[in-house]
């Protein structure tokens, strides 16, 4: 943890005054007792700092941004210190520990209902966990209605097909994505039936030469039926993601999709809420047309975290049909905070989950 400490009685006044020590070793242990990381709800563990003369390294196993920082500035003790930040981000064990697994942490991103926003969120969460230093893949696997092409842009673009018959994700925005509609007449798509979509999903998974991946984010195609249960079979996912509206028709289907991956031992990561309100871009007044908290409800019955609550907004719908989303295009608007913000809690969570199940 340290490269060079101040014991706490060792008088060690006579140091020069650019060298001396900023914190004793009792007060940077109460320190990381004290201060809240966000999210974590743990004391923060000695193994992620580093200190060597004033400067202070914090390493996190998952993705997060600067803003991490704010506390252990904001701290007494800790603040006399200048702190960078690292990432070295785990992979996680998968709920398949026997499929190989070249490339990092699966995440599905599931809705029991259609129209719920699912591969809106998919693409805006892929942007966020780039964002917050990670690097990203999108597999687009909604093979009745592939809209990542239309959502990250490209439509135009074929996959490549290496010698290999590997096919060669696009880079789209920092991150890398794969979709049927990059590979086919998306009409064609439409009417396979269960057992050839399946195929189709389990090919372009495999068959992606994907690059050394933090996250994986997978748009599963909605629903709780057979195609949806074989590849949450299928596939070495580290945890999944529930999109819901506050409907009541949608959470009736939200609880489904969590039922359907608790049975096949798939750990739901979290929930997340879309379109929980319109807010007015002109008086700012906030109208919660599909009801208040329906989202949350389920969350707390469930006992699966809340990873957000997202607007209805124009700019999120214009962004994502031009090809551009708006958390590529202003990182820095405050409804693209609230999606790093997600993203950042879901990075936490499935380390959270992950790192309780390996201490069981
Ligand atoms: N928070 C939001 N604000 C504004 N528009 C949104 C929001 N979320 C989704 N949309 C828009 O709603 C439409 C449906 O979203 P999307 O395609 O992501 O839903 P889905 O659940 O993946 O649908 P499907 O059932 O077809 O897979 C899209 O046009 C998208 O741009």
């Amino acid at each position: 943890m340290f490269g060079r400490f101040k014991k706490s009685k060792s008088p060690d006044t006579a140091a020069p005054e650019s060298n001396a020590p900023l914190i004793t070793e009792q007060a940077l242990a109460a320190a990381l007792e004290r201060v809240a990381l966000p999210e974590w709800g743990a004391p923060i563990p000695s193994s992620w700092v580093h200190i060597e003369a004033g400067n202070a390294t914090l390493t996190l196993p998952f993705a997060a941004d600067e803003r991490v920082l704010e506390p252990l500035r904001a701290d007494a003790d800790l603040g006399q210190l200048k702190w960078q930040l690292k990432l070295a981000i785990e992979k996680l064990p998968n709920s398949q520990p026997d499929l190989p697994m070249t490339f990092g942490n699966v995440i599905v991103i599931s809705s029991g209902k259609g129209g719920v926003g699912k591969s809106s969120v998919s693409v805006q969460l892929a942007l966020a966990l780039q964002q917050l230093g990670a690097n990203v893949g999108i597999l687009d696997a909604d093979v009745y209605g592939p809209s990542l092409p239309t959502m990250l842009g490209g439509q135009e673009q074929k996959l490549e097909i290496n010698a290999q018959q590997k096919m060669i994700p696009h880079q789209r925005h920092g991150i890398w994505a794969s979709s049927l509609g990059y590979l086919t007449d998306t009409k064609d798509a439409a009417i396979w039936r269960g057992p050839m979509a399946s195929a189709a999903l389990q090919q372009l998974f495999r068959d992606t030469k994907w690059p050394r991946l933090d996250y994986l984010i997978v748009d599963m195609p909605p629903g709780t039926g057979d195609i949806q249960l074989t590849f949450a079979q299928k596939l070495p996912i580290t945890g999944a993601v529930i999109v819901t509206t506050p409907q009541t028709v949608a959470l009736a289907d939200a609880e489904k999709g969590i039922t359907m991956f608790r049975k096949v031992g798939v750990p739901i990561t979290g929930l997340l809420e879309n379109m929980s309100y319109y807010q007015c871009s002109q008086c700012g007044h906030q109208d919660a047309i599909f009801g208040v908290d329906g989202g949350v409800r389920v969350a707390e019955r469930e006992q699966v975290p809340l990873l957000g609550q997202w607007p209805l907004d124009a700019r999120i719908r214009a962004g994502l049909d031009e090809g551009n989303p708006l958390v590529a295009t202003q990182p820095d608007a405050p409804l693209s905070k609230l999606m790093k913000d997600s993203a950042y809690k879901l990075a936490v969570e499935l380390y959270r989950q992950a790192s309780k199940k390996r201490k069981a």
